[in-house]
């Protein structure tokens, strides 16, 4: 059923007095959250106030940005080193040093000791490996098989593919599908799920968002933590995994982006990428304000 759930910014207060004492850690989804949706995926970018919102953020609590996008595009948009940055819907994870063997989520064989930019060691999680040369495949297939059809856009997002048709005419919509479907047909071992005006090919494997939600909460040190609120900001269907864990952990806000009621598992809703930048502010201040008072 599509319910309209409570804005964020209005429950910002009573959100908050439940928070006290809590280790916030924040989870944000990128495109339709930190920027607004545009008809070419490559001019997705954030504003410098969006960008300042999220430093503001990560400066107070541990921040990770969980995109459907290649790691490498959502760090080259967002530009901060300050999160931590999880790519390919989670697929492709750069996560702090901790213990291989303490993640309760994550098979230790994908993960790698790194070094990353600044110079910190740090884990690299990709679960998805084995799948990079049938990737590199079905993009060739792709590339072949849609070149008739007109504003067709194939993304490569590294361990999965988007195939972009928001500029593509409704009357040509079922025969790119079809055509998709049909490449599918040849690699069973991936599946395709669907975003705003996307079609996704992933592996078939167990992770999802909210595994890699999951995943970075582990790392982070608050895995089994009871004192831990994640906080998961999203609009897309893929978010809803990270909202279904929080549902089922019975932990934390998951807050929806989107102005129309919808069929979803957050809890609470902000309207689009500046209401979104509102609440990051709201957050960031009600921390600075209230330094001292908590248990961090
Ligand atoms: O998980 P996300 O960070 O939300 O990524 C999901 C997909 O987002 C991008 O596509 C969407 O945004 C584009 C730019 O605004 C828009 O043109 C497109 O129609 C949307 O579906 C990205 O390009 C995809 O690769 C991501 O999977």
């Amino acid at each position: 059923m599509q319910k309209k759930h409570p804005s964020a910014l209005c429950m910002f207060d009573r959100m908050m007095s439940a928070a006290n004492g809590k280790r916030i850690v924040v989870f944000l989804d990128y495109d339709g959250t930190l920027s607004p949706i545009v008809d070419d995926p490559e001019q997705a970018f954030m504003s410098d106030s969006m960008r300042s919102a999220v430093r503001e953020v990560a400066r107070y609590f541990p921040t990770a940005i969980i995109s459907g996008r290649c790691r490498d595009k959502v760090c080259e948009f967002v530009k901060l080193t300050s999160v931590y940055y999880a790519g390919s819907h989670g697929m492709d994870i750069l996560a702090p040093m901790r213990p291989l063997k303490s993640t309760s989520t994550g098979d230790a064989k994908y993960q790698t000791r790194v070094i990353d930019e600044q110079g910190n060691e740090v884990v690299l999680f990709q679960p998805a490996q084995e799948f990079l040369p049938a990737i590199e495949e079905i993009l060739k297939v792709l590339d072949e098989k849609t070149k008739e059809i007109n504003g067709v856009m194939i993304e490569n997002n590294r361990f999965c593919i988007s195939v972009h048709f928001r500029r593509v005419n409704e009357e040509d919509f079922s025969t790119l599908e079809e055509q998709v479907k049909s490449i599918l047909e040849d690699y069973p071992r991936f599946h395709l799920t669907r975003g705003r005006k996307v079609m996704e090919i992933r592996p078939s494997i167990k992770w999802d968002k909210g595994h890699a939600l999951e995943y970075l909460l582990d790392t982070l040190g608050f895995g089994n933590s009871k004192d831990v609120l994640p906080l998961y900001i999203g609009d897309d269907r893929t978010d809803e995994d990270a909202f279904k864990v929080l549902q089922t952990r019975k932990q934390g806000y998951p807050i929806i982006v989107s102005s129309i009621p919808k069929d979803t598992k957050a809890s609470y809703s902000l309207r689009d990428p500046s209401e979104v930048m509102s609440f990051l502010l709201r957050l960031a201040r009600w921390r600075r304000n209230s330094n001292g008072r908590l248990l961090i």
